[in-house]
């Protein structure tokens, strides 16, 4: 056995190969490889997520897991990505693996800070090892997850907008380096970063990280170059000195540096600046397993941890802990018997304890938008729907053809939900549901409806209101037997928006009715259950700009020369 610990600093290519020859414990792991283009984030991100998929247990399939599986299939541009995934997910589903048991571990949901695990200096230096010794991860690859979660989390409480120049510290190890790919990724989410990397490492690594931010045109700024008051001149400060492997008290010219974020702290007090400090792993200066304990060390507002927080993050103080690097395999959950929050759908971050309150009042957007006018809309506003939902889907947005349906009966009394849209056409939009459901009987009573879809994203809605009348029984029939048997079970066991008297009723509903379709033979569509097609009377497609100088573009019937038109007007946002 090679003591790798003792090279990894210098000899760390050559230690990985001897130690993952020696090492017993670990086999070599399979990677699934995934192609798949829409963002940058879900693309880096996506084989570890299938990765996680793959471990589920086959509960999870009647879950939110289901829903995730299922849209990523639907969402998929590529049909490759999409079958490499039916099948995995087909082979798992069929193979009697005991894998139930790490996931139900690594799934728990674990937000309370006190019951989370923190990694001691040496065991997060033995994390490091074995990642990238025997499971084969390589360093700059490590680096890049890592950084890009710090920035997805920096990004997630700091708006592009207030908090737009950015100024990223960067120390001479790898939380250095992984500040140099915060910095890049930011560049490329809209913000203004610059750099200061006093003491540079000559590895091809880091050399490569430098040439990245400058053919980007990101500033490196010296020491010198910076003012004594850091608040005056950036919005977020990123502390990429020191990680885990800091030791000792900070020489020069980190101490220097160390000496004006906690100044900038005092500055802040008096100024009311916003700028605030986003630590990487650790606040750089602090004792690793100790944290401040001069307490005249940093007070980071954000501290975004990697792999798993290390002991020094139980004192944090600030607003903002999260937690990054989402790669860790089973084999190092177990070997730390680690603790850690699970991570939200397809995000790179998780946060660790609960969001700071926040005046809800004062919770705005100031959306930016590419312009839209009159001259680019389509004259047809099925046309100009179907276009603004491939973009949609372009963006890899969740679940575009989700839609609010509002209804009022003959009350008056307006209510709306969501539901999917399951098609359309010049004729109307689709959806399906029950007809004994509250909406079915606002429906019976008054045709009129509204669906409004809204894409976060693209900063887009469009709302879309007319006559909604049931589709034939032939579609719905079609429509019933293309869905999974569950959901097939599930329509007939629920009589919608009837009062039951538990959740266990309706989970009885559904198992008796799995025992008795468990043969395998069609399940008969309940009369109560199809779809509803609204015929649209008006279309508005709206588009969020600054300042609230919304765009909306509205499609109006009208008779011209005795033919039917879309009439498009402006309305003021
Ligand atoms: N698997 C993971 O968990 C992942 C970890 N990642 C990241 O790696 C980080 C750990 O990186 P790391 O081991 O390179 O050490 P790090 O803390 O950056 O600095 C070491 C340098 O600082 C120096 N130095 C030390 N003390 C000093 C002092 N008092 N004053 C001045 N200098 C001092 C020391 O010099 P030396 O003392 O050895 O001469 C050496 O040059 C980790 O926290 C995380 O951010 C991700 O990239 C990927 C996934
Ligand atoms: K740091």
């Amino acid at each position: 056995m090679i003591k790798v610990g003792k090279l990894m600093n210098k000899e760390r290519g050559h230690a990985t190969v001897a130690f993952a020859r020696s090492w017993k414990k670990f086999p070599p792991l399979k990677h699934v490889a995934i192609v798949w283009q829409t963002k940058a984030m879900i693309l880096t991100y996506s084989s570890s997520f299938i990765t996680h998929l793959l471990a589920l247990p086959p509960a999870s399939t009647s879950t939110s897991t289901g829903a995730v599986s299922s849209s990523l299939l639907h969402r998929s541009p590529q049909g490759s990505f999409g079958s490499i995934l039916r099948y995995k997910l087909r082979s798992y589903c069929s193979a009697p693996v005991n894998r139930g048991e790490f996931m139900a571990s690594n799934i728990k949901v674990v937000q309370n800070p006190d019951s989370i695990s923190y990694l001691n200096q040496r065991e997060a230096a033995e994390v490091d090892e074995i990642l990238m010794g025997p499971l084969g991860f390589s360093v700059d690859q490590l680096m890049e997850l890592a950084g890009l979660s710090v920035a997805t989390a920096i990004a997630e409480v700091y708006n592009v907008k207030d908090y737009n120049r950015v100024l990223a510290i960067c120390g001479p190890g790898n939380n250095g380096g992984d500040g140099l790919v915060v910095a890049r990724h930011l560049y490329h989410f809209g913000y203004k970063p610059f750099v200061c990397y006093p003491k540079r490492t000559a590895k091809p690594l880091y050399t490569g990280l430098v040439t990245q931010l400058e053919s980007l045109g990101i500033p490196f700024l010296s020491v010198d170059d910076l003012p004594m008051n850091l608040s005056e001149d950036f919005n977020i400060l990123v502390d990429a000195m020191f990680g885990f492997s800091f030791h000792g008290t900070p020489r020069p010219p980190f101490d220097d540096l160390i000496k004006r974020l906690v100044n900038l702290q005092s500055c802040n007090e008096v100024n009311k600046k916003p700028s605030v400090i986003a630590s990487i792993d650790i606040p750089s200066g602090w004792h690793v397993e100790q944290g401040d304990t001069s307490g005249d060390g940093i007070k980071p507002d954000m501290l975004v941890s990697l792999t798993a927080p290390k002991q020094c993050a139980k004192s944090f103080s600030g607003s903002h802990h999260f937690l990054g690097g989402r790669f860790v395999p089973r084999s190092i959950v177990d070997k730390f018997k680690l603790e850690l929050p699970s991570y939200p759908g397809s995000s790179m971050c998780v946060r660790i304890g609960k969001a700071p309150q926040v005046d809800i009042s004062s919770m705005r957007e100031n959306y930016i938008s590419p312009e839209f006018n009159e001259d680019e809309v389509d004259p047809d506003p099925f046309i100009q729907f179907q276009k603004w939902f491939d973009d949609a889907m372009a963006a890899g947005l969740k679940e575009p053809n989700a839609m609010a349906l509002s209804t009022a009966g003959k009350d008056g009394k307006p209510s709306s939900r969501m539901v999917l849209l399951k098609g359309f056409d010049k004729d109307g939009f689709i959806w399906y549901t029950n007809y004994g459901s509250r909406k079915a009987k606002d429906l019976s009573e008054n045709c009129y409806a509204s669906v409004l879809f809204y894409w976060d994203g693209l900063n887009r809605q469009v709302r879309i209101e007319g006559c909604v009348a049931k589709v034939s029984e032939e579609e719905s029939q079609h429509y019933f037997h293309s869905r999974p048997t569950g959901s097939q079970i599930g329509a007939i066991a629920s009589k919608q928006s009837t009062v039951i008297p538990g959740r266990d009723f309706i989970h009885q509903q559904y198992k008796d009715l799995e025992a008795k379709f468990c043969d395998g033979a069609s399940i008969p569509k309940p009369n109560y259950w199809g779809g509803y097609r609204l015929k649209p009377e008006f279309f508005e497609f709206w588009q969020g700009q600054t300042s609230r100088l919304h765009d909306r573009l509205c499609y109006f019937p009208e008779q011209a020369n005795g033919t039917n038109i879309w009439k498009i007007k402006r309305l003021a946002p």
